[in-house]
């Protein structure tokens, strides 16, 4: 099935999906600008007393565990199953996945609760959840998306998860397929928030388009080409920050046509 990049623009804006967050105090803010900019309609709640009522009147739930605390973790819980039970997509943002090992616990409860439709990490996250060997510092890569693709693919077997990954290029599976986006600019890197902006934005698509890897793909091909078209005017952290927000309102036909996309089918089932 061809991903059409500007038609899924298009439905998100006709839509203005509601996207439930549950996401960490550091990007809240910058998260809740991201999809208010790109023409999405954001909230953020995480307390237990009401994420299922949230939830439900959602188009999709986000869950981040960048500041993860224990009533938090129930929270996830609650807002997936009942994500789950509704039939809405769930985006999971394994922030500092390896890092320490109550976040690698509270992993395995969530995706042991209801399984995402799309995980979205970047590389050393993805190979952390996946159980790889792998040093990880923080919230930040230690390696690159091309180090990642065989734990991506294995979390895509066990969880039948569309896995995202983010890095100088973005790697997606799913479908049988590995999709490669090459847009995006190194200042994106030294920012907060841009991969859990990713992952919200992920959640936007998934809400209005039905083929979780075609929102995952065009959320990262968003965030790529704004990511390129904000560098035009601006090329320091704190100034580039805004001129991003900026960018979100990129037409459906300028996304379109600055993505830079490749595909390739996954070749680890010749292999099982
Ligand atoms: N070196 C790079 N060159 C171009 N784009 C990048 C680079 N590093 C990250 N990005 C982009 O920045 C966004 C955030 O990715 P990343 O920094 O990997 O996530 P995280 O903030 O979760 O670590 C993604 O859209 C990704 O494509
Ligand atoms: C710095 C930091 N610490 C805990 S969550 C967080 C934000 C991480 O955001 P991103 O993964 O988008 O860089
Ligand atoms: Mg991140």
């Amino acid at each position: 099935m061809e991903i059409n990049i500007r038609e899924n623009l298009v439905l998100l804006r006709e839509n203005v999906p509601l996207v439930h967050n549950i996401t960490n105090y550091v990007v809240m803010n910058f998260t809740a600008n991201a999809l208010l900019a790109l023409g999405a309609s954001p909230v953020m709640a995480h307390a237990v007393e009401e994420v299922e009522e949230m939830v439900s009147i959602a188009g999709a739930l986000v869950v981040n565990i960048g500041t993860l605390s224990a009533s938090w973790a129930e929270g996830m819980k609650l807002a997936m199953s009942r994500a789950a039970a509704l039939g809405k997509p769930i985006v999971l943002d394994p922030v500092g996945a390896g890092a320490t090992s109550y976040r690698n616990q509270v992993l395995t409860q969530l995706l042991e609760t209801a399984p995402p439709a799309i995980i979205r990490g970047n590389a050393s996250e993805i190979m952390a959840l996946a159980g790889a060997n792998i040093t990880t510092k923080g919230v930040d890569s230690t390696a690159s998306s091309d180090q990642s693709l065989d734990a991506a693919l294995a979390l895509n077997r066990r969880f039948g998860s569309v896995v995202s990954v983010s890095g100088v290029t973005d790697l997606i599976v799913g479908n049988g397929k590995v999709y490669y986006i090459s847009n995006g600019v190194p200042l994106m890197t030294r920012i907060t928030g841009m991969g859990c902006s990713a992952s919200a934005i992920a959640g936007a698509y998934a809400a209005v388009c039905s083929d979780p890897l075609a929102a995952a793909v065009s959320a990262a091909a968003t965030m790529g080409v704004c990511g390129e078209l904000a560098y035009r005017h601006a090329q320091l952290p704190g100034s580039f920050q805004v001129a991003f927000l900026d960018a979100l309102a990129v037409s459906p036909d300028h996304l379109a046509e600055l993505t830079r996309i490749s595909v390739s089918p996954d070749r680890s089932a010749d292999v099982r």
